[in-house]
């Protein structure tokens, strides 16, 4: 049993960018938490992602963006169960897996907003306690209590524009961590193919 207080991101991750980090990083010092764990999904409910990175290009991504930050891991709980991701199963999992912690399920504006949609809504919340962060061009609901809205800088980045900008030639660099924006190169990523 531990006391520890556990941020869990979840996320497409397609690919992992600075807004992740801002995000993960500014919720772990507000809440004062032991570590935030980033959970890449295998696929997302409410996503098409044939056409993107792989699940296992996803997972390597993520693991080059927390190296060096002790505060931030990486889970392979919802990869590593395949299928759609619900993330009422990814904080069963992530809860067996570390008992007696408190667990704080970080999502943007734009997830918040569609919270009453996902699998076992009530479930979900006595589960963990589900924190909002403002995203650009995404209104942020309101939280009933003990549910949070944590202030961070607003980054403006999303995977979607992180894809266009690779199908269209312009630089990645600076809106995703060095090692990622390396790792996006070397294995072609996002040169072609369909979005959304
Ligand atoms: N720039 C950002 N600022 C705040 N929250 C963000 C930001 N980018 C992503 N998030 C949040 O992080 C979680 C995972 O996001 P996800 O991996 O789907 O990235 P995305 O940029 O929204 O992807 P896409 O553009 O492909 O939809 C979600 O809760 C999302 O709202
Ligand atoms: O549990 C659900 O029904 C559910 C529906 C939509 C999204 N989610 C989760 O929300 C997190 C953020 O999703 P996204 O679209 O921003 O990648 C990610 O962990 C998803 O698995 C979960």
């Amino acid at each position: 049993m531990t006391n520890e207080r556990i941020g869990v991101l979840g996320g497409t991750f397609d690919p992992i960018h600075l807004g992740h980090m801002v995000v993960a990083s500014e919720v772990c010092a507000a809440l004062a938490l032991d570590r935030v764990i980033l959970v890449p999904a295998h696929r997302q409910p409410f996503k098409d992602s044939t056409g993107h990175a792989s699940p296992a290009q996803r997972i390597a991504m993520c693991r080059l963006a927390v190296e060096g930050d002790d505060r931030l891991e990486v889970s392979d709980v919802d990869i590593a169960r395949g299928g759609l991701t619900y993330s009422v199963d990814t904080l069963t999992d992530l809860a067996a897996e570390h008992p007696g912690a408190e667990l704080f399920f970080i999502a943007g504006a734009d997830a918040v907003s569609r919270l009453s949609e996902w699998r076992e809504p009530a479930r979900l919340m006595q589960l963990a306690t589900f924190v909002g962060v403002r995203r650009k061009g995404s209104p942020i609901p309101a939280l009933t209590p003990p549910h949070l809205v944590v202030e961070t800088p607003e980054v403006g980045v999303s995977s979607t524009e992180v894809r266009r900008r690779r199908r269209t030639g312009e630089p990645v660099r600076y809106l995703v961590p060095d090692p990622v924006a390396a790792y996006i190169a070397q294995h072609a990523l996002y040169l072609g193919g369909p979005d959304a």
